[in-house]
């Protein structure tokens, strides 16, 4: 399977190789083309019901908001399958399909009951230990776009098998990578919606590749074919029945499959209204409905003909009464078969069996926490450092912000009645009122990519969030102290502030952290909040609400009501505008043309008048003000472990 990939060509003429090279001899026995082999491992789902609790009508509609009502998504869902199997799992769309597969890799969020056994091998599988048992391939890929395939995989493969040598990673990436014909693109990079890279085809199956360095026995995939191309849809579904064929147990989800690949299935499964109305072989699926009075017409899709007979058309109550009796007049045509009794016995033999084999966990020698995050941290200063566009926004960003201040403002004057300390303390505003806002733009526009990886990853166990969540943090702040260096040693020293360098420094090291926090706040609300705009919203309201209530400069803190007093002691604004107007203002005299002024307009001409009529005991104030800013970021820290642990709650895949 090195090289490029296609179907042989007898498999696209007929679609029936894979069958005829892959036969059931004799019971449960194979013949794989590569000798008779016995399955060795089997999977039996057994009376799966998924129920939820629903609100009766929208929120606007408050007494029906206030009922609920039990709704089935699943109802009592059982299948068998043996290694060396591929099921489809086939469906209109609403069917369930997703849903029991989530189920089955316990990934089904707590919102609902869940009732029923998962058995492999016979033996009952621990709700717990259901994700160490399967692989899942969810319906959209999840890749880092700058990282090339070998990368990703190997990224993948020390994220989850640390304790391998070196070599022995290596070996088992090129490997997977030549089950997966992906050896062709192994440099290649994945690409993304604003670049190109690997195809589709492709992408989806690094996706499967990075499931398949666990060595999984069961492979469950959702849609896999979405979005493809039919041809390409096709040599996926292939690829999968050939994973199959080497001693795995692939279920997949899918959409309108050409009709070639009816003999590439080794069962087929439909569902409907949550129940599945026939599992079983793709020829014993033709009788069925043959004997139940519904046959497919020639030259027609067996696909699309049963899942239409099996379909539920709701687009008005006469034929949704009448598609739903069809459909449950299938069902228990089904239920009675001698199809489903068979695989009743199946899952009956598999349970009762007197020497069974143990569950095939993935392989699972996880890095220690340290490792992981530093396998992380490595994979994400890669994936940023070749992302030409977002090196540049990070690092310029501050710096085009600072022209627009310097071109505004252009030089500082020392005379008061030329706006001397008008002038700075706006400027002092504007540096702490601002850089939040960059810091925020950043982690909106970059962050819920990675969040989706971290989703998933998770949820096949390589790491848990918050480990992505501290690799994300870290590998910014190299980026966030050298902008903020490069926009203050611009703005700073252009429009003439204090000169002096230790106050210059002091000026940097204030700024650098609302930038920080900027970007960190929006971090720590994306753990817990999905929607990017609205974390948007948010912070952005938070910064305007501290700058009001910390800043003093609209209203001063002393003329505030007690409450804003206290409040502003938990904003980092507070002391970062106390620091930074000492930093500029102390022992700094000012001259005053009072000729063209008002009388009295010239008694402030001290900057240390300004630091204690407006901040009183700011400068003995100084250095706890910095402990108390710099305090914001653990804080803060602490505050995303907090949130992505959340998430791991609330967010199930
Ligand atoms: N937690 C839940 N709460 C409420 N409804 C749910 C929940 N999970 C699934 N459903 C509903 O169950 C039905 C089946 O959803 P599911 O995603 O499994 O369908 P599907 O067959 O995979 O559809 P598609 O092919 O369109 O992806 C849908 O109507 C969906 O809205």
């Amino acid at each position: 399977m090195d090289g490029s990939y296609s179907l042989k060509p007898e498999e696209q003429a007929k679609g029936t190789s894979f069958k005829q090279s892959f036969k059931r001899v004799k019971g449960d026995v194979w013949d794989s083309g590569e000798g008779l082999c016995e399955p060795s491992c089997s999977l039996s789902v057994n009376n799966i019901s998924y129920t939820v609790s629903e609100r009766l009508g929208p929120w606007w509609d408050i007494p029906s908001y206030r009922k609920r009502w039990t709704r089935q998504i699943l109802n009592d869902v059982s299948f068998h399958v043996d290694s060396g199997q591929i099921m489809g799992i086939l469906g209109n769309s609403g069917s369930g399909k997703t849903t029991l597969l989530d189920a089955i890799s316990g990934r089904i969020g707590s919102s609902g009951v869940l009732l029923g056994e998962v058995f492999i091998n016979g033996r009952k599988l621990k709700r717990e230990e259901y994700q160490d048992c399967f692989s899942y391939v969810l319906q959209s890929d999840n890749l880092l776009s700058y990282l090339t395939v070998e990368e990703t995989l190997t990224y993948t493969a020390q994220l989850a098998l640390r304790k391998h040598s070196d070599e022995a990673i290596k070996k088992k990436v090129s490997a997977v990578m030549a089950e997966l014909s992906l050896t062709h693109v192994a440099h290649s990079v994945i690409g993304g919606r604003i670049f190109a890279g690997i195809s589709g085809g492709e992408r989806r199956r690094v996706s499967i590749a990075c499931q398949l360095l666990q060595d999984p026995k069961v492979i469950l995939l959702d849609e896999p074919t979405t979005g493809l191309d039919s041809m390409t849809a096709n040599q996926i579904v292939v690829l999968l029945a050939q994973l199959a064929r080497r001693d795995r147990i692939v279920v997949v989800t899918i959409h309108q499959p050409r009709s070639e690949l009816f003999r590439v299935f080794s069962k087929i499964a439909i569902m409907s209204r949550g129940e599945l109305v026939f599992c079983g072989e793709p020829e014993e699926m033709v009788n069925f409905f043959s004997q139940c009075g519904y046959e497919c017409p020639e030259y027609c899709n067996p696909f699309d003909i049963y899942v239409d007979f099996t379909s539920v058309d709701t687009r008005s109550s006469e034929r949704e009464a009448a598609t739903m009796n069809r459909m449950h007049e299938i069902a228990s045509s089904y239920q009675r078969s001698d199809i489903n009794r068979r695989m009743l016995a199946q899952i009956e033999q598999s349970l009762q069996k007197s020497d069974k084999p143990d569950i095939p966990f993935k392989s699972k020698e996880s890095p220690s926490g340290a490792a992981k995050l530093e396998v992380l941290l490595r994979r994400t200063v890669r994936n940023l450092s070749r992302d030409r566009m977002g090196v540049l926004m990070r690092l310029s960003q501050n710096l085009i912000y600072g022209l627009f201040v310097a071109f505004f403002v252009m030089r500082l004057d020392l005379d008061v009645s030329k706006g001397a300390i008008q002038d700075r303390i706006g400027i002092i505003y504007q540096s702490i009122g601002a850089s939040p806002y960059t810091g925020m733009l950043n982690a909106v526009a970059l962050f819920p990519a990675l969040r989706a990886i971290g989703d998933q990853e998770s949820q096949d166990g390589l790491y848990s969030k918050w480990q992505m969540f501290l690799a994300y943090v870290f590998h910014i702040l190299p980026f966030s102290v050298l902008s903020v260096f490069i926009f203050t040693s611009f703005l700073y020293w252009t429009i003439g502030m204090n000169p002096d360098t230790l106050r210059f420094l002091c000026y940097t090291a204030v700024v650098m952290v609302p930038h920080i926090v900027g970007e960190l706040l929006t971090v720590v609300l994306l753990g817990v909040v999905q929607d990017p705009n609205m974390v948007n919203t948010g912070v952005a309201l938070l910064n305007i609400a501290g700058i009001l209530v910390g800043s003093g400069f609209l209203r001063s803190t002393q003329q505030m009501p007690e409450v804003f007093q206290w409040l502003s002691y938990l904003t980092f604004q507070k002391y970062s505008c106390e620091l930074l107007i000492v930093t500029e203002f102390y022992d700094l005299n000012f001259s005053c043309n009072a000729s063209q002024l008002l009388p009295g307009a010239c008694v402030v001409n001290q900057g240390n008048q300004i630091i204690e009529q407006g901040y009183p005991g700011a400068l003995s104030r100084f250095t706890l003000d910095f402990i108390l800013l710099y305090a914001f970021l653990p804080a803060l820290l602490l505050l995303g472990m907090i949130s992505f642990k959340i998430r791991d709650r609330i967010i199930r895949h």
